[in-house]
């Protein structure tokens, strides 16, 4: 059976106080509210990552994930953090591929699968993204986007290695900009993800791999999005930042 996800990725936001009281806020409120068996993966800038992941010891299924890494092992790359070093401090999760990353840090497909490799290795669950820009759903052509960014991405691990792996569709055109796939479009998009993990894999293995939504999520279209039969859960970003906000999404899963 596959897991129900919700993570949240908190971006290049809050301090370090910030982000230890918003996490606070939202252990407490798993503990009182959240009845499933979801899971919760919260992604901080790295500055939190250490205190959060041993606030998180404290309930079992609240874990604490980064939103990036580099690929390799140590040594002299300014600047950036490894797997291990993640690893070190209690981090189980890491999102890789986001559009930003894409977008703003020139990180190719090639270089992606570097970093999935290099987070299995440490035992690191990647989150990796996928999703086409506005341009790219308007000609038609955003399933062989898609499709080319899992092929490149992550299509090269081995069973046992992909099983590791949590998919995030997030369509670029829908991320921060208050649009929203309709339920109908991610489904379509989610079960075109099941379908070719399938070809690549096994039915089995991609009836037990978790994809997740991202995009625009928030308290009042999430109930709509998770009922989709392909849609196991969210990345959220926005509304990851507001406690309330972010545990009322967590709860779609409660029942
Ligand atoms: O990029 C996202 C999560 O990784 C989505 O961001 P928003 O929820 O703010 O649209």
């Amino acid at each position: 059976m596959r897991k129900n996800i919700v993570a949240g990725n908190w971006k290049m936001n809050l301090g370090y106080e910030d982000g230890l009281s918003l996490f606070s806020e939202i252990v407490n409120m798993v503990k009182d509210e959240v009845v499933g068996n979801q899971e919760i993966v919260v992604c901080s800038p790295f500055i939190h990552l250490s205190s959060l992941s041993k606030l998180s010891n404290t309930v079992t299924n609240v874990h604490v994930g980064a939103q990036n890494m580099h690929q390799a092992e140590s040594g002299a790359y300014t600047g950036e953090i490894s797997g291990a070093q993640l690893k070190s401090v209690g981090v189980t999760h890491v999102i890789l591929g986001h559009s930003e990353r894409r977008a703003y840090f020139g990180e190719t497909n090639a270089l992606l699968a570097e970093k999935v490799n290099a987070s299995l290795k440490h035992g690191l669950k990647p989150i990796f993204c996928i999703g086409e820009t506005k341009e790219e759903r308007e000609s038609g052509e955003f399933f062989a986007v898609l499709k080319q960014q899992l092929q490149e991405g992550v299509f090269h691990l081995s069973e046992e290695e992909f099983k590791n792996v949590i998919i995030a569709y997030e369509p670029v055109w829908a991320i921060g900009t208050g649009l929203t796939a309709s339920p109908e479009q991610a489904q379509e998009v989610h079960a075109y993800i099941r379908e070719e993990i399938a070809k690549q894999y096994t039915q089995a293995i991609a009836d037990d791999t978790s994809i997740l939504y991202g995009g625009s999520a928030n308290p009042g279209n999430a109930q709509s999005l998770f009922s989709q039969k392909d849609i196991d859960g969210g990345l959220i970003g926005g509304a990851s930042l507001k406690s309330r906000d972010f545990i009322e999404i967590v709860k779609v899963f409660n029942s």
